[in-house]
C-alpha cells in the first residue's frame, strides 16, 4: 500500500500543471463526493491539505489507472477506460496517459495538444479520448499514484521503460499488457508480461484481439481476451475496465497462449501481406492463406506454442486454450498496418525497405511484425527447429532481403 506525503495527497484533489485540463474542463462531482466520502472509507491515507484549504483524510480505496503508452491502440485504450472509470465507482475518473513528448509541426507539443482539444491529433486524430484523460509526458508523474498499469507502447520500447520504472511505481501495482512482441536475450525469449513482472516485480496480466484500433475508436464492435495467471479477480477488474458494449472483453487463465497468438499473429500478417502484394489472384491467395491457416499456419502456430511453451520455461497445466489465442488468426487475412505495408513491400520487389514504407505509411506509427519475425526466427535458430517453421522463417529471411517477396509463394510447393 502506498501512503501518500502530503504533495501526493494534494494531487488526489488537484493535479499539478502539467495534469490540469481535465480539472480545468470537467469539475466532476465525484470531487466532493470523494470529500464526503472520506470519513467513512476503509483506507485512509495521512491527512493532507486540499485545494479548498481544508485538511481532510483522503482516501485510497479507488484504484487509479495510468496508461503507458499513446500511439493509435493507446489511445483508444484510455478512451474505453475513461469511458469506464467515469461509471464504475471503484474507480477514480482520471485516467492518465503517458505521452512519449514530441513537437508537432505547428511547433507545439503533443501532450499540450492532447490536453486542449481532448484528441490525440497525431495516432489518433478526430477521435474525442474524453475529458477525464489526462496527458503526462513525464513518465515517473505518469505512473506514481497508479494501483492499476495499462502498458501499450511498441514492443522494442519496454525494456527501456521497464528500467525508468523500476522503484517508481506503487508496491501494490497491477499490470496489464496490451502489447505483441517479445524480446529475445541471451538467455532466451522473454515475453513482454514477463519482462514487466521480472522488471517490475508485479503481476502482469495481457489483452489481445482481433482489434484494429481505429475500428473501435469508432465503436465498431470486437471482442478481446484476457489472460491471467492465477488472480481471477484482478482479471475480472480488468475485465470491468475494459468491457464495454462495443468492445466484448472475457478472461482466460492463460497468459502465454494469448500473449503468443497476438505476437505471432502479425508474422502471419506479413505473410498475407507479401501474397496479396504479389497480386498472385484469389485462388493462389486462398491456396496459400487456407493452406497456411488452416494447415500450415494452424500447424505453425499450434507447434510453435508447445515448443515456445518449452523454450518459455511454462508449465503448460493449465492447458493452452489453443481456440482463445487462435480466434486472432483469420484477423491477418484482413489484417491491419503489418498486412498493408507487406503488401507495398511485395508490390515493389523489396526493393524499398520496411523502415523506408513504415516511415512512409504510418506517419509515427511502428510495425512489431517484422521484428518480431527476426525475434521468432532467432529462437528458431538457436534450437535448430528453423525447418519446422518454414513459414515463419521464409517471412523473415524475405524481410532482411535473403530471399525475393516470391518466396512466400514457392516455400511451401517444394
Ligand atoms: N494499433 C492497433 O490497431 C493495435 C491493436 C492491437 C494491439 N496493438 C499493439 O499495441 C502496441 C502499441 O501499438 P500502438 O498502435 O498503440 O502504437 P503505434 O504503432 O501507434 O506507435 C507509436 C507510439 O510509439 C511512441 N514512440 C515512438 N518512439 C518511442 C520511444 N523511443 N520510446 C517510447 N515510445 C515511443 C510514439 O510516441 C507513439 O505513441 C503494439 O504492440 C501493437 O502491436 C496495436
Ligand atoms: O495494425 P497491425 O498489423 O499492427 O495489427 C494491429 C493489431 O495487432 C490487431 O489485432
Amino acid at each position: 500500500m502506498t501512503h501518500f506525503g502530503s504533495h501526493e495527497a494534494t494531487c488526489l484533489f488537484s493535479p499539478p500543471q502539467s495534469t490540469s485540463a481535465f480539472h480545468h474542463h470537467h469539475h466532476h462531482p465525484s470531487l466532493s463526493l470523494s470529500l464526503s466520502l472520506s470519513l467513512s472509507l476503509f483506507r485512509m491515507a495521512p491527512s493532507a491539505e486540499t485545494e479548498y484549504g481544508d485538511n481532510v483524510e483522503v482516501p485510497d480505496n479507488k484504484s487509479r489507472v495510468t496508461v503507458v503508452g499513446s500511439g493509435n491502440w493507446g489511445s483508444v485504450a484510455a478512451k474505453l477506460i475513461a469511458s469506464n472509470t467515469l461509471k464504475l465507482s471503484s474507480f477514480h475518473d482520471e485516467v492518465r496517459m503517458w505521452v512519449f513528448e514530441e513537437v508537432l509541426p505547428s511547433g507545439e507539443k503533443l501532450s499540450e495538444v492532447i490536453n486542449q482539444t481532448n484528441e490525440n491529433v497525431k495516432y489518433l486524430p478526430g477521435i474525442k479520448l474524453g475529458r477525464n484523460v489526462v496527458a503526462v509526458p513525464d513518465l515517473e508523474h505518469a505512473v506514481r499514484d497508479a494501483n492499476m498499469l495499462v502498458f501499450v507502447t511498441p514492443h522494442q520500447f519496454m525494456e527501456g521503460i521497464c528500467s525508468r520504472l523500476v522503484k517508481k511505481i506503487r508496491e501494490d501495482a497491477e499490470a496489464i499488457s496490451l502489447i505483441k512482441g517479445m524480446e529475445v536475450k541471451m538467455e532466451g525469449p522473454c515475453m513482454i508480461s514477463t519482462l514487466i513482472t521480472e522488471q517490475l516485480g508485479i503481476n502482469c496480466c495481457v489483452l489481445m484481439g482481433a482489434n484494429i484500433a481505429n475500428e473501435i475508436a469508432v465503436e465498431k464492435f470486437s471482442e478481446a481476451t484476457v489472460g491471467y495467471r492465477e488472480n481471477k479477480e484482478i482479471a475480472e477488474k480488468w475485465v470491468r475496465l475494459f468491457s464495454t458494449p462495443y468492445f466484448m472483453v472475457s478472461a482466460c487463465q492463460d497468459v502465454e497462449g494469448v500473449e503468443l497468438c497476438g505476437t505471432l499473429k502479425n508474422v502471419v500478417a506479413i505473410a498475407a501481406g507479401f501474397v496479396d502484394g504479389l497480386e498472385m489472384g484469389n485462388n493462389t491467395k486462398a491456396r496459400q492463406l487456407f493452406l497456411d491457416t488452416t494447415m500450415l499456419s494452424t500447424f505453425n502456430f499450434c507447434l510453435a506454442f508447445d515448443c515456445l511453451y518449452d523454450v518459455l520455461g511454462c508449465n503448460n497445466e493449465n492447458g493452452f486454450k489453443r481456440n482463445e489465442g487462435l480466434f486472432q488468426a483469420p484477423f491477418f487475412i484482413v489484417g491491419g498496418r503489418n498486412r498493408k505495408c507487406a503488401d507495398a513491400f511485395a508490390r515493389n520487389g523489396g526493393k524499398r525497405s520496411f523502415d523506408e514504407l513504415e516511415a512512409e505509411m504510418l506517419q509515427g506509427q511502428k510495425l512489431q511484425g517484422v521484428s518480431t519475425a527476426k525475434e521468432v526466427y532467432e529462437v528458431l535458430r538457436h534450437r535448430g527447429w528453423l525447418e519446422l517453421f518454414p513459414l515463419f522463417t521464409t517471412v523473415h529471411e524475405i524481410c532482411i532481403g535473403r530471399l525475393p517477396p516470391t518466396a512466400i509463394v514457392e516455400y511451401s510447393q517444394s
